[in-house]
């Protein structure tokens, strides 16, 4: 054969090894017990699930059928998501709303082998459309104590700011969550980030420390790497949620590596809201290879295409992730969880044991 001919044909055949080991990457991440930390429950809400709801409220909506809503969903930023994810939770208003959402969240991972979750809700999102804390929270609790029995999934609440709203704002609605802070674990910080540093909020972070809850804060996904150190030294939480743009600062990336934080990094969010032109691109391999303990999630899986699985499969098929990688991610995902150091060691342990081939 031509010598041109064998390199044809060796590529053609490395190419298709290449393909098989992805594939066997793919079913591995897809089986693994795994945790999610990064998941707003209202950005859960499948089109389908909004109609119905939107029937049995009588809330209009501004689209003829779901086919016209997954049209509706290309975002050039942030911002232009976050109008419809406002938009779409108007039709959440009753307790059996939440749990529905919640529960329909929980039964679709399940599906995905994740065994933990911890998710962010946005009451403000809800009590300034005259929502009762105790209907938004009693339906997603009731849900995810439902999930624990039946799906043997566990869970960690954390409640969110709204970081274009005023720190004021945010006393106010952790003073009307008091009768729930003992059931709710964390608190966070998201909604639009340019424009809305993380020092704006510092007092209130302060006050939810001292009331034991654990912090965390979305920074560097849009706004810069001030912001990560803002989260850090201002309002010191101990997880950043994304930190894509910590890596424009050596100094930065050398903090969170040295300090362990975990970052809890959404891929397909990424994608969809241009953090990333092309997955191709993403820094998630970066990220591991600067020492950083970056996890993956799924953030808002109704309006970004992927649940956990889509998640790892976008990444594996993307980029040049080896099975030790892949092993390090899910890892890091129960290791940066607010589990106890029990329950931590317990799914570390399963994990490991299947990577070594006996699970
Ligand atoms: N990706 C995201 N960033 C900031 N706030 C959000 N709220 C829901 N999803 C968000
Ligand atoms: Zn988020």
């Amino acid at each position: 054969m031509e010598s041109g001919a064998v390199e044809v044909q060796n590529s053609s055949r490395r190419r298709t090894v290449e393909s098989n080991n992805k594939d066997t990457l793919i079913k591995l991440a897809e089986r693994l017990p795994k945790a999610e930390l990064h998941l707003h429950i209202e950005g859960t809400l499948e089109p389908e699930l909004m109609f119905a709801l939107a029937r049995r409220n009588g809330v209009p909506l501004p689209y003829d059928d779901v086919e016209a809503v997954r049209a509706a969903y290309q975002f050039s930023n942030l911002q232009e998501f976050l109008d419809l994810y406002y938009q779409g939770m108007s039709v959440l208003q009753t307790e059996q709303d939440y749990y529905d959402l919640t529960m329909a969240y929980l039964q679709r991972v399940a599906a995905d082998n994740v065994v933990h979750t911890e998710i962010m809700f946005d009451p403000q999102a809800h009590l300034e459309r005259g929502i009762a804390f105790d209907t938004l929270f009693s339906g997603i609790e009731r849900a995810l104590q439902d999930g624990e029995q039946q799906l043997g999934i566990s869970y960690r609440l954390i409640m969110s700011f709204l970081r274009h709203l005023s720190e004021e704002s945010a006393f106010e609605a952790l003073k009307t969550a008091e009768p729930w802070l003992h059931r709710i674990d964390a608190v966070g910080l998201d909604s639009g980030e340019q424009g809305n540093p993380p020092d704006r909020f510092e007092r209130v972070f302060a006050r939810c420390r001292e009331l034991g809850l654990k912090l965390t804060a979305h920074a560097g996904e849009e706004g810069p790497p001030d912001y990560v150190w803002q989260a850090i030294k201002g309002l010191q939480v101990e997880r950043i949620d994304h930190g894509n743009r910590a890596l424009e600062d050596a100094e930065l990336v050398k903090a969170l590596a040295d300090r362990q934080f975990t970052l809890t990094v959404c891929p397909l969010s990424n994608l969809k809201l241009c953090v990333v032109n092309d997955l191709k691109e993403h820094p998630m391999l970066t990220m591991l290879e600067s020492g950083l303990n970056a996890t993956v999630n799924s953030d808002d899986p109704a309006y970004f295409g992927g649940y956990v699985n889509d998640n790892y499969r976008a990444l594996i098929e993307h980029l040049p992730i080896t099975r030790e990688q892949l092993h390090t991610l899910v890892r890091n995902g129960f290791a940066g969880s607010w589990l106890s150091d029990r329950e931590k060691q317990h799914h570390l342990a399963v994990l490991d044991s299947m990577f070594n081939g006996r699970g």
